[in-house]
């Protein structure tokens, strides 16, 4: 199958190229130009931005154990459905995916699914218990892309410390769920105002604080590469800001309710609205913002959390942590970030793209010549109201049902093969 993408504004951040052209696509691959004959696809993308195929480096696909929640089939839908060509899937899962057997589990559902590229992240601990490092090597022999015991924290800063040696071995990169147990413990939203007004148990962004502050100190002392997953707090993205200028090995993802959101959007015990970690004030949502616009934060990730109706549609204090973000996460980048200018087209692109891309040491991101033909069309100009039950997967938990978002995508191009189309 041959394929032209003709006229779109082509993005890609690892040249720097932002200019009108055309993409040319043959078995599989981005190619040079051809011309077009009657088995060629062509594609009028005017007015549309082509870019590399986005990667999700944080969700979760619930499979195998909670399939009720999602699966590898509905999460991969929901990902070509939100422009992604690529997913990294966390191991918190039941069992967890802790050893060989699980991650080629993942894979083996992953092909059978023929939708998306799925990158399964391994466990840090046996069961992310904490406690003995689970079979990296093995694991990483088998597929695993990265390792967190996401979820939870590792808590014990003695087993992250070798898992980091390990990990520099491995040429993997840890992802870490910052969160001191002890300082959050009971805690179901952000710990202030609103959470005193609401008479919920708040979580103190030094729970997130220390924890970042750690893995920095443990980053420099060993020299291994840590990756800061769902960055919240001012405070956290001033520390990976400093460990940057001091050139340490650390990075960091935001997901896109924690740039949009504050803990106001919890005031009607809205179960949708809780996530860890939590929605937080205005300046924490601002700092994340401007680490998003200079770089101290390099990637944006979901951490698309399905859950069914049944386990959100309960007392606050009750419902499980997490929010579906796969399919309105382009929506919010291009409507808070891109058309209020806090972030270039390319800028946003490389956040979706080729950063989560190099970060997990994966042959994707780029348009260049010769590499896999992972491709996503975006309309900037397009405006949607966010409606859950047009979800393509299967949870509704979203705190952003009725926002109305400007930029979506229309087109996923994976191996050459359009998976979505609108
Ligand atoms: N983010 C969440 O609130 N929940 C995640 C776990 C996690 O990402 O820490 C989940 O698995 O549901
Ligand atoms: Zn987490
Ligand atoms: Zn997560």
């Amino acid at each position: 199958m041959k394929m032209i993408i003709r006229g779109g504004r082509v993005l890609d951040p690892a040249s720097g190229r932002d200019e009108t052209a055309d993409v040319y696509i043959r078995d599989g691959l981005v190619s040079g130009p051809f011309k077009a004959d009657k088995t060629t696809r062509v594609i009028d993308a005017s007015g549309k931005i082509v870019a590399p195929g986005l990667v999700d480096m944080h969700v979760h696909l619930r499979e195998p154990g909670y399939e009720a929640k999602e699966t590898i089939a509905t999460g991969a839908a929901a990902a070509v459905r939100g422009g992604f060509t690529g997913v990294a899937c966390m191991p918190n899962t039941d069992p967890v995916a802790d050893n060989r057997f699980i991650i080629e589990f993942i894979k083996k559902r992953a092909a059978e699914a023929d939708m998306v590229n799925v990158y399964p992240v391994g466990a840090v601990t046996k069961g992310s218990r904490g406690g003995e490092m689970a079979e990296l090597a093995d694991m990483r022999d088998a597929g695993a892309v990265a390792f967190s015991d996401d979820g939870w924290p590792v808590m014990d800063a003695g087993v992250m410390r070798r898992a980091l040696q390990y990990c520099k071995m491995l040429g993997a990169v840890i992802i870490s769920h910052c969160e001191d147990k002890n300082l959050a413990a009971g805690g179901v939203m952000h710990e202030g105002y609103y959470s005193t007004i609401l008479g919920l148990k708040g979580i103190p962004a030094s729970a997130e604080e220390v924890m970042v502050a750690r893995d920095i100190i443990l980053a420099a002392e060993t020299g291994c590469p840590v990756h800061i997953a769902h960055v919240s707090t001012a405070g956290s993205v001033a520390l990976v800001r400093e460990a940057k200028k001091k050139g340490l090995p650390v990075t960091a993802e935001a997901a896109p309710h924690h740039f949009t959101l504050t803990d106001r959007a919890v005031a009607e015990y809205n179960t949708a609205a809780k996530v860890n970690p939590p929605l937080r004030g205005e300046a924490d949502v601002q700092a994340v913002r401007e680490g998003l616009a200079d770089g101290t934060v390099e990637v944006i990730a979901t951490d698309h959390a399905p859950h069914t109706v049944e386990e959100k549609n309960v007392e606050f204090d009750l419902a499980p942590f997490g929010l579906v973000g796969l399919e309105t996460a382009v929506g919010l980048v291009w409507t808070e970030l891109v058309h209020t200018g806090i972030l270039t087209p390319l800028q946003a692109v490389a956040k979706l793209s080729l950063h989560p891309a190099r970060l997990l040491g994966i042959d994707r991101g780029t348009l260049a010549e010769g590499g896999a033909a992972d491709i996503t069309v975006i309309d900037p100009e397009l405006e949607e109201t966010v409606d859950p039950q047009h979800f393509a997967g299967k949870g509704r938990n979203t705190p952003f049902a009725g926002r109305k978002l400007k930029g979506l995508p229309v087109m996923t191009i994976v191996a050459g093969k359009v998976k979505y189309e609108r």
